[in-house]
């Protein structure tokens, strides 16, 4: 059974101009005819809305702003990675290749190889 995120993937590479999509009837359209710098922005304002609502639920408790926020979020990071041939599911890959690894081990683990790289240039 495909999900939300795979349907939306679908439609989205649907409506890139090589696929047949018209900037004149497609929202998704006409970001990819606007290119990288029109679909970063997005997702830069969507972050920033998404940050905003969250500060603004803690002052007036109005969670659904944040979710609808988030929304907008996801569906513009959906627009990137069509727009860098990468689907979702790369990313839920990529989020269980990371099950059961903790954050801090990670990032200890990322210290003590750019340390390791450091000290390898030092002697170098
Ligand atoms: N899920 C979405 C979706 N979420 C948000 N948006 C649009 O994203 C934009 C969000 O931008 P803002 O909140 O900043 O509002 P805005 O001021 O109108 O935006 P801009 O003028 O800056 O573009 C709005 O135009 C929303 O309508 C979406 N547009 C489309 N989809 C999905 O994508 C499908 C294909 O859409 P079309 O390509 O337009 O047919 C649709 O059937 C939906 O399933």
């Amino acid at each position: 059974m495909s999900t939300i995120l795979d349907r939306l993937a679908e439609i989205i590479e649907s409506r890139k101009l090589a696929n047949g999509g018209d900037p004149a009837t497609s929202y998704v359209s006409r970001l990819f005819a606007k290119g990288d710098d029109a679909i970063l922005k997005k997702i830069g304002e969507e972050a920033t809305e998404t940050v905003m609502a969250a500060k603004d639920a803690r002052v007036d408790g109005d969670n659904a702003k944040v979710l609808y926020e988030c929304a907008d979020l996801w569906f513009h990071s959906l627009v990137m990675l069509a727009q860098f041939d990468l689907s979702p599911q790369q990313v839920l890959d990529e989020l269980a290749r990371r099950e059961g690894l903790s954050g801090l081990e990670e990032k200890a683990a990322r210290k003590d190889e750019l340390r390791d790289a450091a000290e390898t240039q030092k002697h170098d």
